[in-house]
């Protein structure tokens, strides 16, 4: 058996004539923070929920710890939070929790390790109605994490948070990973997914365009240099270093002199320019961010 907890093969689900997912094939590893991106009505949470067998697929295959999804067995062994807590106004965070606890024959061990857990001890004989959205959201976080599951699904964990808010939960995925525990989030976040995660899948319109780490997915690092008189400075980055740097623009309509960075001397470069006579205003190394990367996919698909 490999060491995947969960695993998609060509999941597929149509809604009237239309796909909301289609042929999705991921795999999310045992242990690992694995991060589902993309934008609002990509086809997340749709995936998420056939992977509880809350929804049925019209095609294609999951398995959720070698079973079939929404199984006993896999039910008993997955944690999850979907669209919000469903919790009871007027109840205490332990009571709403004692609730789902004993629904599922826990007992109240079970639910003050789980708002330990989330660090809610102090607040959780206060009513679930006087609690912050990020404590509301770290209460369905403890709900999911009732028993002890392997596996928790979160959808959209941070929607809706201040940044406070984010970064408490963000800490809390954290924390969760180094004691193993497997994470499987959704978000249409960059930012999030890129403090969090361990690998990422980005889904676009239904279908997965990527998956693998961060660092992959931004791929290759850019040597920027600005200098002048620009076509001085190509023939000198090129004689010091071999490197044949492009002429772009910048934002600004400014010309910047870019290339990949990989295996360039950058000192040597920077001593060509200046032996040459050139004018040197900036050499950077820049790194693609996210969010280049996903508005290149996500326009690709346009
Ligand atoms: N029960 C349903 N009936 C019909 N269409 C649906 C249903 N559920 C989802 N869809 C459609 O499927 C597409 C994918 O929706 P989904 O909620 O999975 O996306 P998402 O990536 O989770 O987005 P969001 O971040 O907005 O929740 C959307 O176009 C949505 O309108």
């Amino acid at each position: 058996m490999n060491d995947h907890i969960v695993s998609t093969d060509r999941l597929t689900k149509h809604y009237g004539g239309r796909a909301a997912v289609d042929g999705i094939s991921l795999g999310v590893r045992r242990g690992e923070v694995y991060g589902f991106l993309g934008p609002n009505g990509a086809g997340k949470t749709t995936t998420l929920r056939m992977l509880l067998g809350l929804v049925r697929p019209t095609s294609g295959t999951a398995s959720v710890h070698g079973l079939a999804p929404g199984s006993p067995d896999a039910l008993r062994r997955t944690g999850s939070l979907i669209e919000g807590p469903g919790f009871f106004p007027y109840l205490s965070g332990v009571d709403n929790l004692l609730v789902v606890a004993r629904y599922r024959g826990l007992g109240r061990y079970d639910v003050d390790e789980a708002l330990d857990r989330v660090e809610l001890t102090s607040r959780g004989k206060d009513r679930f109605r006087t609690y912050s959205l990020g404590m509301k959201q770290r209460l369905g976080v403890a709900a999911a994490l009732l028993g002890r599951p392997d596996l928790l699904i979160l959808d959209e964990p941070t929607n809706g948070l201040d940044p406070a808010g984010m970064a408490s939960m963000r800490r809390l995925i954290h924390d969760l990973s180094d004691d193993g525990q497997t994470v499987l989030l959704s978000s249409h976040l960059l930012a999030e997914v890129q403090q969090c995660c361990d690998r990422v899948g980005v889904v676009v319109e239904g279908r997965l365009s990527y998956e693998g780490t961060v660092a992959e997915l931004r791929g290759a690092r850019m040597l920027e240099v600005r200098a002048e008189p620009v076509d001085r400075a190509v023939r000198a980055v090129k004689a010091a270093t071999g490197a044949a740097l492009d002429l772009t623009e910048d934002g600004d309509g400014r010309t910047v002199l870019t290339g990949d960075a990989d295996g360039v001397d950058v000192p040597a470069a920077i001593r060509g320019l200046v032996a040459e006579g050139v004018d040197v205003h900036a050499v950077a190394i820049r790194e693609r961010s996210l969010e280049d990367v996903f508005l290149t996919m996500t326009e690709a698909t346009r």
